[in-house]
Formats: C-alpha cells, sequence, structure tokens
C-alpha cells in the first residue's frame, strides 16, 4: 500500500493518501486560489516550495500545456484535500510528489500561526514517517538557497519577437512566467530574455529602452547581480520589475525588504492605488516583500488587507514596478494595463509619476 507522510517544522507529521510517489523537502506555503492550478504549478516562483492548495478540490479541468508557465512542475511537492487523477498522474510523471486526503484547513492553519515552514515528504510502498522526517532534517531555509537563479533561468540569452516593431526591452530572468514575455509580445515589443546573471555588458548590447526584472523564487538579496544591473542602467534607462523584480529594484535602489510570515498567495488579493483611489483585484506569489522602499522610490499600491506596498514607481527615475502580478495566468486580468504604462514609459511616452520634476 502506498504510504504517504509529511513532516512539519517542530516534529508534527500528518498522514495522507499518496498520489505521486517520491521524497522531497521544502518551504511549505499555501495558496488561496481556486481556480489556475496548471499555472500555479509551473510557476517558477514556487521553485524550493511545498505547495499547498486550501480549495478543495484540485484539477476538475484537466491538464493542458499551453495553460503552462514554464516548461516543468516547480513546486517540489504538492498537498491537497483532494487531486483528480490528471493531475496526480500529471505530477507522478514529473517525479514531483503529491498527498491527498489531508485536511488542508489544519495544514493552512498551521502555517499561518506559525509561518511559512520546513517541511519534509515522503511517499511510496514502503516509506516510513522516519523518511520524512529525515527530508525536514535536510530542509533549508528559503533564504539559504543563495544560487536559486541557477535553477530557474535560461542558460543563454534568448530573443522572442525579433521582427516586432515596438520597444526593446532586456527581460532579466530571474525565473519568467511565459506569460510576462506574452504580455509583452503582444503589444509588439522584442524581448531579450537574459540569464539572471548577465552582466551590465551583455545587457547593454541590445540597447534596450526598458530594464524589466522577472518574478521569480527565493530572497530578493540573493539576486546580486540584477540588483547591480538596476543600479547601474537605472540613471539612463527605465526600469521595471514584476514581483521578486519589484523586490530587487528596492534592493537597489536604498531600500530594503523582508520576509513575511506567510506571504500572499492567491487570485484575489485586493490592491489599492493610492492616487485614484481604485482598488482591483490581483494574483499574487511572494514571501518577500519591500519593508522601506527608500529615498529614489515611493509606494503607489498597497495591499488592502495588509497595507504591504503592492506598486513603487521612482522619484526621479523611470521606474514602475508591482508586487502582484499583472500578468495573471491565473487569475483575474484586472491590471494587464501595466504593461501598456511599462511600454510607454520606455518609448518616452509615458505621462508617468516617474517623471523627473522640473527644476
Ligand atoms: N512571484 C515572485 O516573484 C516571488 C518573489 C519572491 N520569491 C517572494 O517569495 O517574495
Amino acid at each position: 500500500m502506498t504510504e504517504a507522510y509529511v513532516a512539519l517544522e517542530g516534529g508534527h507529521v500528518l498522514e495522507g493518501r499518496g498520489r505521486a510517489s517520491g521524497t522531497a523537502r521544502g518551504e511549505l506555503v499555501f495558496t488561496t486560489a481556486y481556480t489556475g492550478y496548471e499555472e500555479s504549478l509551473t510557476d517558477p516562483s514556487y521553485e524550493e516550495q511545498v505547495l499547498t492548495f486550501s480549495y478543495p478540490l484540485i484539477g476538475n479541468y484537466g491538464v493542458r500545456e499551453e495553460r503552462f508557465e514554464s516548461d516543468r512542475v516547480h513546486p517540489r511537492a504538492v498537498l491537497a484535500k483532494e487531486l483528480t487523477e490528471d493531475v496526480a498522474e500529471w505530477l507522478e510523471s514529473e517525479g514531483v510528489p503529491a498527498v491527498d486526503h489531508l485536511d488542508t484547513r489544519d495544514v493552512v492553519t498551521d502555517i499561518r500561526d506559525g509561518g511559512a515552514m520546513k517541511c519534509g515528504i515522503a511517499v511510496g510502498e514502503d516509506v516510513t514517517e522516519e523518511d520524512a522526517l529525515a527530508e525536514l532534517e535536510q530542509c533549508k531555509a528559503m533564504s539559504d538557497h543563495t544560487d536559486i537563479g541557477t535553477q530557474v533561468s535560461v542558460d543563454e540569452p534568448v530573443v522572442h519577437g525579433e521582427d516586432n516593431d515596438g520597444e526593446t526591452v532586456a527581460l532579466i530572468d530571474c525565473g519568467a512566467k511565459g506569460s510576462i514575455i506574452d504580455s509583452l509580445l503582444e503589444r509588439d515589443a522584442t524581448v531579450h530574455v537574459f540569464p539572471y546573471n548577465a552582466t551590465v555588458d551583455d545587457v547593454a548590447a541590445v540597447e534596450p529602452d526598458v530594464l524589466f526584472i522577472s518574478n521569480g523564487p527565493g530572497d530578493p538579496v540573493n539576486f546580486e547581480q540584477a540588483i547591480t544591473l538596476v543600479e547601474e542602467f537605472v540613471e539612463d534607462t527605465p526600469v521595471a520589475g514584476i514581483c521578486l523584480g519589484q523586490q530587487i529594484v528596492a534592493e537597489s535602489l536604498g531600500g530594503s525588504t523582508e520576509k513575511m510570515d506567510f506571504g500572499h498567495r492567491g487570485v484575489n488579493q485586493p490592491v489599492l492605488d493610492l492616487e485614484s483611489g481604485q482598488v482591483v483585484m490581483t494574483t499574487q506569489n511572494h514571501g518577500y516583500t519591500v519593508a522601506e522602499p527608500g529615498d529614489h522610490l515611493e509606494v503607489t499600491q498597497i495591499n488592502v488587507n495588509d497595507d504591504t506596498p503592492e506598486g513603487i514607481d521612482g522619484v526621479e527615475y523611470d521606474v514602475i514596478t508591482r508586487q502582484y502580478h499583472p500578468e495573471a495566468n491565473p487569475g483575474p486580468e484586472d491590471t494587464l494595463d501595466f504593461f501598456d504604462d511599462v511600454l510607454a514609459m520606455a518609448s518616452g511616452r509615458a505621462d508617468s509619476r516617474a517623471v523627473p520634476a522640473d527644476d
């Protein structure tokens, strides 16, 4: 019989039903998203995490490659109340352990009380609780994955939309979702995708109209080269960022970031634009946040639930970043116009708050 154990930080072990076999360890997090499991499971931002779905039934509309955000599943393991056969087979074929028949209400409550925590998973014919505890023992804190970029980034630069007539975007791939590239291509941009550790010379060679830092997994302070790129380019080149990208921009320009207790993961996170007073629904997936924007950046949007920064713009530089995922996939498309704003900024057409003040 297939055994399935989940060992939580502190040593508490849960028993469930094994749906995909193997052993794994990672940072235990939850998403409240009720749709979009194909997109979430292929989002590189989940690298080194174990993803719990709080919505009780996952997989009820199948598994379609056209919905994938990258070419593989990124969470180390998946926990749910009920996974369909389609999803279980997919995860088994990807070598990603999965456990269901768990009381995910308890798992979510544990994470909310204790914060995102380490965990170990063991699923298989002969596994024991000790196997899950052994995985837990070896689990590293997220911030200790210091070279996580190498696990999710392209190895070599790739160009998309070479024949497009629009702006030239240098996208630093810290684990970029495919929808970010698609959103730029749909707006006629040429997108040069660079490895997370690209040099200033590499990027300068394509003469970008905008330096765009992608989403990605882990702690922003571990993306030292991307932090350097923003410092080097910001005086002469507009800068944009999504999620990890916002955090990297803040780290570059005198701000700071910190780890949240359990983060924001879901598709109905309300965000208030401080200038217009408008609230939009957003997709989110992050465990770190900007703590202080620093003198060069100003917070322009906040999370309605906890006031954390959701939009940060440049004070004297052309900078626009968002903590949420404007590209949706999954989730609402309320914020797709972010890409129009970024490309307007890149072309110098921007009537943006980031325009330097007159003397
Ligand atoms: N989606 C992302 O880019 C995640 C950003 C970062 N890894 C965090 O957890 O906060």
